[in-house]
């Protein structure tokens, strides 16, 4: 049984009638990464917030996503709320948007914890900070008490992986986690994702444009084009026989950016053997 089955998924815009994502269906596994990629605007956000109901009101969406067998449409709000956090986990491209500039980072991290397993302060606390030390963060309560705008882009990438192995969640959609990072961040963020995928059989959705880090990743791949998937296979199988002039493209022109990424893995020791 798959962790997570999508059949014939659509979302178009309510106003317009435009469809943005036609027709999907992909599976995913327990433990497994799949990577969706595209160019910019192929629906890859899109497909991945339709996973989790999170798309804006003005977008519908229809077709069948079953997680664990449970069809997830017939689910209320409430009931989905539940599912974010403890069952799928978002990291987002840009962490600052993630945290409410207003409040401390501890008070976001405390209040996800209590809703989705009703830890009180004192035990998130604890958590946290052995998470935070998970993914090189030291001074884990010194960072806890500042504001989203005293921490780097990596930093607060960082604490919402640590927010993630805290969560234990099932499954973590990771769209484009390190496209506002430097490479040395780039490549600690990514090195995190396998370790929690590693030591908590967490299923990955990735949304990147480096194919260089898919390859290195991902099990699977899933290639969108103007909303509808081109290609999907075993990782091996679509770099080394890409069906597609489209996946050609992508892997010629999306793989040398990494070259750097790359090395720069090897040399951390961090490139999977
Ligand atoms: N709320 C919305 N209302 C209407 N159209 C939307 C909405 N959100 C996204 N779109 C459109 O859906 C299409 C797919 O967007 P999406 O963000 O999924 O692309 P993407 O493949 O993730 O791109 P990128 O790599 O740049 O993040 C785009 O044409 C976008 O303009």
């Amino acid at each position: 049984m798959a962790l997570l089955e999508v059949n014939n998924l659509r979302v178009w815009d309510a106003h317009t009638k435009r469809v943005i994502v036609h027709n999907t269906s992909f599976t995913l596994e327990e433990g497994k990464c799949l990577a969706i990629v595209g160019e910019s605007g192929s629906g890859k956000s899109v497909t991945c917030r339709a996973l989790a109901q999170l798309n804006k009101k003005s977008l519908c969406q229809d077709g069948e996503i079953h997680f664990r067998n449970e069809r997830l449409q017939i689910l209320s709000e409430k009931q989905m709320r539940k599912k974010r956090g403890k069952n799928f986990c978002m990291i987002l491209q840009n962490g600052m948007t993630a945290f409410d500039p207003s409040c401390k980072i501890k008070v976001h991290l405390f209040e996800t914890l209590k809703t989705h397993l009703n830890w009180e302060k004192k035990r998130s606390e604890r958590k946290m900070i052995q998470a935070m030390e998970s993914v090189n963060l030291k001074n884990a309560k010194e960072i806890m008490n500042k504001y989203p705008h005293q921490l780097s882009g990596g930093m607060l990438q960082r604490i919402m992986i640590a927010l993630a192995l805290a969560l234990e969640p099932d499954i973590i959609i990771a769209d484009e986690p390190t496209t506002a990072l430097d490479t040395i961040s780039q490549c600690e963020v990514m090195e995190q994702l396998r370790k929690i995928r590693l030591n908590m059989n967490c299923a990955i959705i990735l949304v990147s444009h480096d194919l260089g880090v898919v390859r290195n990743i991902a099990d699977e791949v899933l290639v969108m084009k103007e909303g509808k998937v081109l290609e999907k296979g075993d990782t091996p199988s679509v770099f080394a026989n890409p069906a597609h002039d489209y996946t050609k493209y992508l892997i010629k022109t999306r793989s040398t950016i990494s070259d750097n990424f790359i090395k720069l893995m090897e040399r951390s020791n961090l490139v999977k053997s």
